[in-house]
């Protein structure tokens, strides 16, 4: 397993880097294997590096039929609420494939309503759809790539430092309550699932993540710095700003 750490000016240029090497990893792996598996993230360069993807001719090359998007978190709200993490993925890219990618290619977190009350109710029928897709023996699939954003703590999806939700084992998905950032319910992959990743790339941008990098990049305590975690099963990169790097690299 390897890391790269690879650092561009800002993060407008980090969203459109990002785009760029997702657009031509799903074009990798479709020249060897099919479906490709993405997990999608929130967060701003997340859902920026979407509106890349949307607006790069190269997403014309990719067989979108035979990709399958996956969310590493949500945030638990009503769907189609602007605080989704599916609705801005939506609005981003999702919406402008049209037909090209079918609806039961996208799996989103179920969300908010009469007869979803929980995070952990949406939580466990996430699980049995990554179960559905996932290898045997195996929790969820292999994801292809695995887009993390991190925030200023250290968080990634939703996992947050000292939350319960980080010590979750041997289930791929978990639901989290009193999350420091907004909305308080969420729900969220497990290190587990996580750790199904062929490829985990953790995007960051912006001074206020340097502090949360450079203890991550240094093997800091995950429960103090989750994004620590994250760990790709054949390749890890952290795609970050000058000013997210600091001066860990
Ligand atoms: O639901 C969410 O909020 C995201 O999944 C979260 O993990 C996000 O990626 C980070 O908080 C970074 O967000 P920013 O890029 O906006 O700082």
């Amino acid at each position: 397993m390897s890391r790269l750490v690879i650092v561009h000016p800002d993060a407008a240029i980090l969203a459109e880097a990002t785009a760029a090497r997702l657009l031509t990893r799903v074009l990798d792996v479709q020249s060897e294997r099919s479906p490709v598996h993405l997990v999608l993230t929130g967060g701003t360069v997340g859902i920026a590096t979407l509106a890349a993807v949307a607006r790069n001719p190269v997403r014309t090359a990719v067989d979108w039929s035979q990709v399958h998007l996956w969310w590493g978190d949500e945030r638990f709200l009503p769907d189609g609420d602007p605080d989704r993490n599916e609705t801005q993925a939506r609005d981003a890219l999702i919406d402008s494939l049209g037909d090209a990618l079918p609806a039961a290619n996208v799996h989103a977190i179920p969300a908010l309503d009469a007869t979803v009350a929980t995070p952990e109710l949406s939580a466990a029928l996430y699980a049995d759809e990554l179960a559905r897709w996932a290898p045997p023996g195996a929790q969820a699939p292999a994801f292809d790539v695995l887009l993390l954003g991190m925030g200023p703590d250290g968080h990634v999806a939703s996992l947050f430092p000292g939350h319960p939700a980080l010590e979750a084992a041997g289930v791929a998905t978990v639901g989290v309550h009193a999350s420091p950032k907004p909305p308080p319910q969420r729900v969220s992959l497990t290190f587990d699932a996580l750790h199904a990743a062929r490829e985990a790339w953790v995007v960051a941008a912006g001074p206020e993540k340097a502090e949360a990098v450079a203890s991550a990049l240094s093997g800091g305590p995950v429960e103090q710095t989750p994004a620590a975690g994250v760990h790709g099963q054949e390749r890890t990169l952290w795609l970050l700003d000058v000013a997210a790097a600091g001066t860990a690299v």
